[in-house]
């Protein structure tokens, strides 16, 4: 049984449809990159697995659960934990207050305040600060560290890049390597192609709200991806129609 099973999910804004009859599976463990241009549905897609999208159809089962229309609070619970386009931090709390207002919201596991600062030694200085007052690159691990703090069994990351610095993206990824290693299933939604490809074990584009384009990393190349990215047509995988 897969971690996560997505069938024919549509998810709508309103009159716009920007989620069509999205199946996706994720196995326990893995990393799968979301790409695609801006758009394409990514966000609304890894939303609608935290459960802040309900979908007009289809289903999302989750640990063997069927999850399809459990509130996002309850899905924490389950160890589903989302980490926002924008970090979206108390900017008036101290990092250490942002991981102690999550860990109430999430379930007992071997990630605790002591073990975040361990993934994210740069905020040990910034324990006491302000998220407010943060670079970046700490607000992004304190983002990522307040999703740990709530024990999840998968970890969904909206375009941790964005805003940041080359160097501050590189000391991200450096930490998120130890969870990728670790065994942690991940999706993370990332622009950066050359990047994704690196790091994911499995690369799924979309494109106007479908997969348009899935394959295992060493199965497909970058030309392929950025065909599917811009609908060039021609890109082998698995293609929806
Ligand atoms: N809250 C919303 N209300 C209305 N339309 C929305 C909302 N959020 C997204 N959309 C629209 O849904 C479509 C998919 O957007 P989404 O943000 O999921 O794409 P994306 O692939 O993540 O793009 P980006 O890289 O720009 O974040 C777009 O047409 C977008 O304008």
């Amino acid at each position: 049984m897969s971690l996560l099973e997505i069938k024919k999910l549509d998810v709508r804004h309103g009159l716009l449809q920007a989620v069509r009859g999205v199946d996706l599976t994720v196995e326990k463990g893995e990393t799968v990159a979301l790409v695609g241009a801006n758009g394409a549905g990514k966000t609304t897609l890894l939303r609608a697995i935290a459960g802040a999208h309900l979908p007009a159809g289809g289903s999302v089962h989750f640990d063997g659960v069927d999850i399809t229309h459990i509130p996002a609070h309850s899905r924490v619970g389950l160890g589903v934990a989302l980490v926002p386009e924008g970090r979206r931090l108390f900017s008036q709390m101290t990092v250490e207050e942002n991981l102690i207002l999550a860990r109430s919201a999430g379930r007992k596991g071997p990630w605790t305040i002591d073990r975040v600062f361990e993934a994210f030694p740069n905020l040990v200085p910034r324990r006491k600060a302000k998220a407010g007052n943060l670079s970046g690159g700490e607000q992004q691990a304190t983002a990522i560290g307040r999703a740990l703090m709530t024990n999840p069994e998968i970890l969904l990351l909206d375009e941790v890049s964005l805003g940041l610095s080359p160097l501050a993206v590189d000391r991200v990824y450096a930490s998120l390597d130890t969870l990728i290693h670790g065994g942690t299933t991940i999706i993370l939604v990332e622009q950066d192609l050359r990047r994704a490809m690196r790091v994911a074990d499995r690369i799924v584009c979309m494109l106007e709200g479908k997969i348009v384009l899935e394959g295992k990393r060493g199965e497909i190349t970058r030309e392929q991806v950025s065909e599917a990215y811009f609908g060039l047509g021609s890109a082998k995988g698995r293609v929806h129609a």
